[in-house]
């Protein structure tokens, strides 16, 4: 079917537990026969799965301090085999596999293993497979973490490919405030581009269990904007909400996607590695990046930050300090402080060396403004 779309749905555990400390199977089920209807319908459904650590609270009967990472970790371990059991169990029901794929950051920060975690989840959705996928706790460190599963469920819609990204959670959608302390807090039904206004209406979780609030889920959505996909934030308790969200049925708070999806390299540059420098750009630098296309010159850089190698990530920042891009540099922080301002017939003579003009190639940058 031509009209087949990939939808990545993010399942918090606030809409998994319905606030509770059990996993919520009713719902489950119920999430589960809308997913299956989907397929039906010829569309590819990947979830994102929140409710490990939830269900491994539940299982052990264990209370303790969710502050301290290994007792986070052992509930995730125990809670993340329990979570793909229930899956399993309750997508049966229509005759589907499930195949789990615990990721981190550090899966997507390298191409090949972004490549290869690509290969798996298109090798899973060729053969019908629902994939589940939620962070890897049980080993995953801070340095290595994406953190929470909004902005690992936009890195996987990057990573698929996928049309839509359905962030369901505990509200209806993004508010004017958190109405869990704002009861005049309104809905906002769409939003085309988030920048500060947006963000400061977002605040954390308002539980326990759930990590990074509406904030994260704002993130998600404008890495998936810019990739292509469109986001909508809804109540994962609303009757058919993933049903109806596919099927442009107004609902909850729907942000729209950039005009044109980004080809594959520059996806991961979106979707993959962490930044490990800044270079600041003057004014005639930053418009020859972002209005004329061309490659930045170390001409135009003013400074410097961070300690980085040859073919790292960093950001390119304007001005005033705002972030325009991201590129891998052709040259090292120690080697930019040297050519930082200068052309490039002098790279040789200073470094006795010379990777090309190019500091941070057109091919190797995605822009960030918009
Ligand atoms: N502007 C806002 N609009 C809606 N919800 C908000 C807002 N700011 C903060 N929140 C909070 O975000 C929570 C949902 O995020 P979170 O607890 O992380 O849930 P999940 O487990 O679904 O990811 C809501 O319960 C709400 O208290
Ligand atoms: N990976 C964790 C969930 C992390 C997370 O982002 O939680 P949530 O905000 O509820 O989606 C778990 O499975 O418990």
């Amino acid at each position: 079917m031509n009209n087949s779309k990939t939808i990545v749905v993010k399942l918090g555990t606030s809409v998994l537990t319905g606030g509770s400390f059990t996993l919520d199977k009713a719902h489950m089920v119920e999430l589960v026969r809308q997913c299956a209807q989907l397929r039906q319908q010829g569309h590819k459904v990947i979830l994102v799965s929140s409710g490990a650590v939830a269900a491994g609270k539940e299982h052990l009967h264990m209370s303790c301090d969710l502050n301290n990472l290994a007792n986070k970790q052992m509930l995730a371990a125990v809670g993340q085999s329990q979570l793909i059991l229930t899956w399993q169990t309750l997508f049966n029901i229509y005759g589907i596999h499930v195949g789990q794929m615990l990721l981190t950051r550090a899966d997507l920060d390298d191409r090949e293993r972004y490549l290869n975690a690509r290969d798996t989840l298109g090798a899973l959705l060729k053969h019908n497979i629902v994939p589940i996928i939620n962070e890897n706790d049980a080993v995953a460190t801070a340095e290595i973490k994406v953190g929470d599963n909004d902005n690992l469920s936009a890195l996987t819609a990057i990573l698929a490919q996928a049309d839509h990204l359905l962030l369901l959670t505990d509200q209806p959608g993004l508010f004017t405030a958190d109405p869990r302390s704002n009861p005049e807090a309104t809905l906002i039904e769409e939003v085309d581009k988030i920048d500060d206004r947006i963000r400061s209406l977002a605040g954390g979780s308002g539980t326990h269990l759930g990590t990074g609030g509406m904030a994260t889920k704002l993130q998600a959505a404008d890495i998936a904007r810019r990739a292509g996909v469109e986001t909508i934030i809804a109540a994962g308790h609303r009757p058919n909400v993933i049903l109806e969200s596919v099927n442009k049925t107004a609902i909850g708070t729907r942000i729209k996607p950039l005009g044109s999806p980004i080809e594959g390299r520059k996806r991961w540059l979106l979707a993959g590695p962490v930044s490990s420098g800044k270079l600041c750009l003057d004014a005639g630098a930053t418009d020859a990046v972002v209005l004329q296309g061309s490659s930045l010159l170390a001409k135009g850089i003013k400074h410097v930050e961070g300690v980085f190698q040859r073919g790292e990530l960093v950001e390119l920042c304007n001005a005033q300090g705002e972030i325009i891009a991201r590129g891998l540099c052709r040259y090292s922080s120690a080697d930019l402080s040297q050519i930082k301002g200068l052309h490039s017939e002098q790279f040789k003579a200073l470094l006795g060396f010379d990777y090309g003009k190019a500091i941070v190639h057109r091919d190797d940058l995605v822009l960030l403004d918009d």
